[in-house]
């Protein structure tokens, strides 16, 4: 028996409640009010959590952990660890690995290699098409029964209208979901910033905002005539954001996400040439950024995803042409959003938290992202006040790529519980 005692947890109504956390074989097995007459067990492991808040593990439903085929950059060992200390407990890995998870054994790999890193609880993703090449269909009931939880070619837009649609009434029949990485590669070329001022005052192409849209419009319609569940990944751009508000007003069923960068910076904001700055979606312009905290704040976005995408420090020094996009994301963004929206009274804490642990729970029908009695023991305890600086050298993560080197920020997690036991303790 685990207990947690004097959390700051966050009530139904929003508001902040002490309460003594008592967790035992994996779940939650009660919540004691923290006025009340209490002695603890004898024999009970205690920690004390006094002025902290423990929140439901936080869940990020896109990360990358490179692994089979890309060590260098991650496995899914250290992509675990650093997502365990960013307070992450559930995270959904992409395909685009070497051999990409387009086969049950890949599937199966993931699995087991999460299962032996024993740090948080991973869920694969398997690709649309083979080798992610957008030819031929993989075998979805084949991945369904490895293990898979969704259907994506995420890195690359799936450019067949045809094959999408053949996609997402194959995932229908199976009662999958569809995730779409939207990007129409005829209209982005050699692109590597975002059409507009950036672009423009240092002679690069830029990648327009329609590139993305072209293919949430496309594939909204393709939702609509196969009733899919169509989940929009990395929401970018104003134009996106005006589609899915409407197919969502209209019954069609689409969900999104946003990532911590496009709701934090624009591209006015990249500093020079450096591509630690670069990413797919690429930083778009102060306005999208605004459409952005909007739909989320609306619930047009459902939920925030890091889009953790590690890459070498050589592959990042290939300059702003040639290196790969990505940037590592789980270990800056509670404290990154927590300071720059709830620290500045935009948010309450419990939206932020909403939208990071219930909110893609009910998207992807997870049982996670509560905090209550009968619960997983997935938890996160969150240190408000202090203040620290971002130092990538600190990184769980083999990823040093982060465009938020040196920022200060407040609300870093300092112990994460996983099925009750602690995988990451400051
Ligand atoms: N987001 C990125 O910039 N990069 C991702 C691919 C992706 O998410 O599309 C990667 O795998 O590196
Ligand atoms: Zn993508
Ligand atoms: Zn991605």
């Amino acid at each position: 028996m685990h207990i947690i005692t004097n959390a700051n947890v966050l009530n139904e109504q929003g508001e902040i409640t002490t309460k003594h956390i008592v967790m035992e074989g994996g779940v939650i097995r009660t919540l004691i009010d923290g006025d009340s007459e209490w002695k603890p067990l004898e024999g009970a492991e205690i920690t004390d959590a006094a002025g902290k808040l423990v929140t439901p593990g936080l869940i990020d439903m896109h990360v990358h952990l490179r692994e089979p085929g890309f060590e260098h950059k991650e496995t899914i060992e250290t992509g675990s660890r650093s997502a365990a200390k960013g307070g992450f407990t559930t995270i959904a890995c992409m395909p685009n690995t070497k051999p990409v998870t387009d086969n049950p054994e890949t599937v199966k790999l993931v699995l087991d290699k999460a299962r032996e890193a024993g740090i948080v609880k991973v869920l694969p993703y398997a690709a649309i098409t083979v080798r992610e090449l957008g030819r031929e269909l993989t075998d979805f009931t084949a991945l369904k029964a490895a293990g898979a939880i969704g259907f994506t070619d995420d890195g690359v837009g799936v450019q067949n209208a045809q094959m999408m649609k053949n996609a997402m009434r194959m995932a229908r029949e199976l009662d999958m979901p569809v995730i779409a990485h939207c990007e129409e590669n005829s209209l982005v070329e050699k692109g590597c910033v975002t059409e507009g001022k950036f672009a423009e005052k240092h002679g690069l192409v830029g990648i327009p905002n329609e590139s993305e849209a072209i293919h949430v419009g496309r594939d909204i319609l393709l939702a609509e005539a196969t009733g899919v569940h169509y989940h929009v990944c990395h929401v970018s751009t104003e134009q996106s954001i005006r589609l899915i508000r409407q197919a969502k007003s209209i019954g069609i069923n689409v969900t999104a996400e946003v990532c911590p960068h496009h709701l934090i910076l624009s591209d006015e904001d990249i500093p020079g040439l450096d591509a630690n700055w670069k990413m797919n979606p690429p930083l778009r312009s102060p306005r999208d950024v605004e459409a952005c905290i909007e739909a989320l704040q609306d619930g047009t976005l459902d939920m925030i995803v890091t889009d953790h995408a590690p890459h070498t420090e050589e592959e990042k020094a290939k300059g702003m042409e040639m290196a790969p996009f990505g940037i590592v994301g789980f270990e800056t963004a509670f404290p990154l959003l927590y300071t720059k929206f709830v620290e500045t009274g935009l948010w309450d804490l419990a939206f932020l938290v909403r939208r990071m642990t219930a909110d893609p729970a009910r998207v992807f029908g997870l049982n996670a992202g509560k905090l209550e009695e009968g619960a997983p023991a997935d938890l996160t305890m969150i240190d408000l006040d202090a203040e620290k600086e971002v130092d990538p050298n600190q990184f769980a993560s083999k990823g040093r790529n982060t465009p938020f080197t040196g920022w200060k920020l407040k609300g870093w997690p300092v112990k994460t519980w996983v099925d009750g036991k602690v995988v990451w303790a400051e």
